[in-house]
């Protein structure tokens, strides 16, 4: 069975990216590409990217009217990626849009509650109440509307696999015993994560900022 490790390869820079892919490619079961690295490569870089013969998660988290989204879902359709990201809480249409204009080799997803996000951030946006019931709110949403499964921590994974037991988990945010948070308020091991549910894990720099990276992917699978 391949690693449920997605390494998030952060960096704006694609020499950077290959290196990196370069290293892990072999302790990892894909490789994440987000906003930083499609921005300054677009599809170019995600075709470079595809060699290396690793599923592709392609996380642009869109998040606009309905009919933008499925106009930029179809314009993805060339790169044919494992997984893509939009926001739950774009609301019900742009998710139905977004999935029907997916290709059908793609799993789209629906980011919640991001992982750098608590109980606080979410009333300064107006979100009273608790992290894990917005999850729940927003993960009933994408389930509803087609999609094929979440973003969410590893705080609230096993509550929303309860709900919805054949959908696709992805957890970030994860931190292996003692690491550096950094922006992640809700950061639990990829141990943990796994065991709660997580269908995949997406590490970037527990990996990435290692002086070893291929070494501390190994590390992370070791615990798995
Ligand atoms: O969609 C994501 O992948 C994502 C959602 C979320 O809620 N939190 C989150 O950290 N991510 C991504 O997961 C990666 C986490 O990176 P590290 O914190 O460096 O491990 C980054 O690429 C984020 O963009």
């Amino acid at each position: 069975m391949s690693s449920p490790i997605y390494v998030a390869i952060d960096t704006p820079n694609l020499e950077k990216a290959q290196a990196l892919a370069g290293q892990v490619r072999h302790h990892v079961g894909g490789l994440k590409l987000g906003l930083e690295f499609f921005c300054a490569n677009g599809h170019h870089g995600v075709h470079e990217m595809m060699k290396f013969g690793l599923p592709i998660f392609l996380d642009l988290k869109l998040h606009d009217i309905p009919n933008t989204v499925a106009k930029a879902v179809q314009a993805l359709h060339m790169l044919e990626p494992a997984i893509l990201t939009v926001h739950a809480a774009g609301g019900r249409a742009m998710l139905e849009d977004a999935k029907a204009a997916a290709g059908v080799n793609t799993r789209v997803v629906a980011v919640t509650v991001l992982t750098s996000l608590d109980d606080g951030d979410l009333l300064d946006i107006g979100v009273g109440g608790k992290t894990e019931d917005q999850v729940a709110r927003l993960a009933d949403l994408a389930r509803s509307a087609g999609l094929d499964g979440i973003v969410c921590s590893g705080a609230e994974v096993a509550l929303a696999k309860q709900a919805w037991p054949e959908g696709f988990f992805v957890v970030p945010g994860v931190r292996p015993a003692g690491g550096a948070m950094g922006d992640q308020k809700r950061a639990v091991t990829p141990r943990e994560a796994l065991d709660r549910g997580a269908s995949i894990l997406v590490v970037g720099r527990p990996i990435s900022l290692a002086e070893d990276p291929d070494m501390a992917a190994r590390e992370i699978e070791a615990t798995l």
